[in-house]
Formats: structure tokens, sequence, C-alpha cells
């Protein structure tokens, strides 16, 4: 069984807290007849109890991080409404759990509408001063928790974007790669969409890295990495897994079109000057993606291509021969 995500925790132990809390306050107030109270303490307890369980068992966290949010305004502003401003300190952390819950445009839009209706509330019932303090403290919170909460999603982004690119070349990195040629195999076996490799491998690259050192290496690999990807398609990817190799993915493309790319490819790179005067030629190995094919055996025939084209003298394209669908065992 597949384990369960940080989020899937998070909700579970959310809703089991406020159900353990929550549960004692609502029999004390049935038993003592403060009847409204009751009421929202049983509506909290159940609505977190069937999120518990939602969550359980289907394992989905959006709709219940959302409803949650929701559910803990409601409650919150009913609470307010029904037995007094004394309850305004509850809008503080829904403020915060919000921006945590939602996202920004909404937690946003939903604390200023709430925030101006407890004003509104507190004009008619308490001195201008209090109600002043009030508006500055709770307009803090929401600027405030706005702000932390834009500025950890930009990084999460950041670092989500960083966590599938190469530092060297900024071509994806292995990882990317898998997650791409994963999501071309099921969009294969669903649409039939064509996609090709090509396995791009420096010749003798070790020599440059001998002859001019390492950092000059680096710089040639970023250089052929800009090459290749002024060369091909927006909708082609670029990838290096390390060393002198790199992937280009072709998506949408035939084994015919693939394969003139990779002509072209080699014909331009085997043309430039690339840093410290350096020439260089590449090897390249096509393979199309058959149906029931998995990713890592459509690799490995791109890559006995490939090796092909080093055993033939190197500065060569191979091309794997096209699978017919019966010709391909379904991967494990
Ligand atoms: N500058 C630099 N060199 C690297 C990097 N990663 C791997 N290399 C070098 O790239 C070279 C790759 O060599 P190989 O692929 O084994 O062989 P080759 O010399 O390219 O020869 P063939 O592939 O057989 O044509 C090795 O010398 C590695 O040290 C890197 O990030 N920067």
């Amino acid at each position: 069984m597949l384990k369960r995500s940080i989020q899937e925790w998070l909700v579970l132990a959310i809703c089991a807290v406020f159900v353990v809390t929550v549960v004692p306050a609502a029999i004390f107030r049935i038993a003592t007849a403060d009847w409204v109270l009751a009421v929202i303490d049983v509506v909290w307890a159940g609505s977190m109890a069937f999120l518990f369980v939602y969550t359980f068992r289907t394992r989905r966290t959006t709709l219940p991080a959302t409803m949650m949010a929701w559910i803990f305004l409601a409650l919150t502003l009913s609470a307010i409404h029904y037995t007094g401003l004394h309850q305004v300190n509850w809008l503080y952390p829904v403020i915060l759990a919000m921006f945590f819950l939602l996202d920004v445009k909404q937690a946003l839009l939903l604390s200023v509408l709430s925030v101006c209706w407890v004003i509104a509330q507190a004009y008619s019932e308490q001195p201008l001063e209090e109600t002043t303090n009030l508006a500055k403290s709770l307009t803090t919170t929401i600027v405030l928790a706005s702000a932390f909460s834009l500025f950890s999603r930009m990084e999460q982004s950041r670092l989500q974007h960083l966590a599938g690119v190469d530092a060297l070349t900024g071509a994806g990195n292995r990882r990317a790669k898998i997650d791409k040629l994963q999501s071309l195999v099921s969009l294969y076996f669903r649409c039939h969409v064509n996609a090709c490799i090509l396995k791009v491998d420096i010749d003798q690259f070790s020599q440059v890295n001998d002859k001019h050192g390492r950092v000059l290496g680096d710089q040639v690999l970023f250089s052929l990495a800009q090459i290749i990807r002024n060369n091909t398609r927006p909708t082609d990817t670029l990838y290096r897994s390390g060393g002198a190799e790199f992937f280009v993915v072709a998506e949408n493309t035939a084994l015919g079109d693939a394969t003139s790319l990779a002509v072209k490819l080699r014909e331009i790179i085997g043309c430039t000057v690339f840093p410290g005067g350096t020439h260089l030629t590449v090897s390249i190995g096509v393979a199309k993606l058959a149906k029931l094919e998995g990713s890592q055996d459509w690799i490995n025939r791109a890559e006995r291509a490939l090796t092909k084209a080093k055993a033939k003298g190197r500065n060569r394209v191979e091309v794997a021969a096209e699978l017919n669908d019966d010709q391909v065992q379904p991967s494990s």
C-alpha cells in the first residue's frame, strides 16, 4: 500500500484534534443548555469527523482543505454573530488557517470580507477607539499572512523548478527526464501521441577535459545545451543525466522527423566552434516509443542505437527500428 503524503497526515491530524477537543465542549454545552454554542460545536465536530473519514478513504486533500477553511470561517462568524464580539479572538487563527489551506486570492477575498463584516458589527456595538484597534490588528494579520503565504508559495515553486534542473546546463535533470518519459508513455497508451528520444553523446569528450581542463569542459557542455535548445522546437525538451550525454525528447514527432532532427543537430554541432576554439562531434541514437513499451525499454533502445553509432566510428546517427505494437512485451 502507498505511504500517505504529509498533506494527508496533516489534514487527518487537524481533523482528529478538532474532533477530540470539540466533542467534550459540545457535551458540556448540551449539559449546560447553551444551545447556540452546542449546535456550533456539534456541526464543527461532525464536519471534522466527516472530513477525517473522507480523507482516510479517498486519500484526497484538496477538497477537505478547502472545506475545512470554509467551515472554520462559517463557524467563527456564526459564533461572533450569535454570542457576541468576544468570540472575535477566533478570527485571527482562522485567517491564518485560510492562507494556509486556500489559494492566496481566495483567502485574501474571504478574510477581507469577513473582517469588514466584523468591523461593521463592532462599530455599532463598541466605542470607536476599540473598533479602530480591532480593525488595525485584523488588517495587520491579513497583510502579514498574505505576504508570508505569497513568499512561501513562490519559494516552493522555485524549489520545485530547481529540483528538476541540471545546475551546469539548465537542461532538465535525470529525475525530470524520468517524469517526462513516464508521462509520454501514459499519453501514448491513451491517445497514441508519437514521441521520440534522441540520445546525444559527445565523442571523446574526455579529451576536451584532458586538453583544456574541466572548467572549459563545463563551458563546452553549457554551450552545447544552448545549441541544442536553439535548434529544437519549443515542444522538444532537453535533459542531461550527467557526463557528456544529453536526451532530446521530441513530442508529437514521427521517427522520420526525429531522424532528420538528429542529422541536423549532428551537422550544426560539427560546424560550431565551442569555447577555447574546441571542435566537437556527437553520436546520436534515436528511438520512437512503441505501444505498451515502458520508459526504461524505450531508453534502452535509444542507448543501443547510440552504442551502434559509437561502434561504427562515431559522428553519426543510428536509428532503432520502429517496433510494431505486437512486437512489444507489456512492461511490468
Ligand atoms: N567538464 C565536465 N566533464 C564531465 C562532466 N561529467 C562528466 N564529464 C567527463 O565527460 C567524459 C565522458 O567520457 P565518456 O563518455 O566516458 O567517453 P568519451 O571520452 O566522451 O568517449 P566516447 O563517449 O566513447 O566517444 C569523462 O571524461 C568525464 O569525466 C561535467 O560535469 N563536466
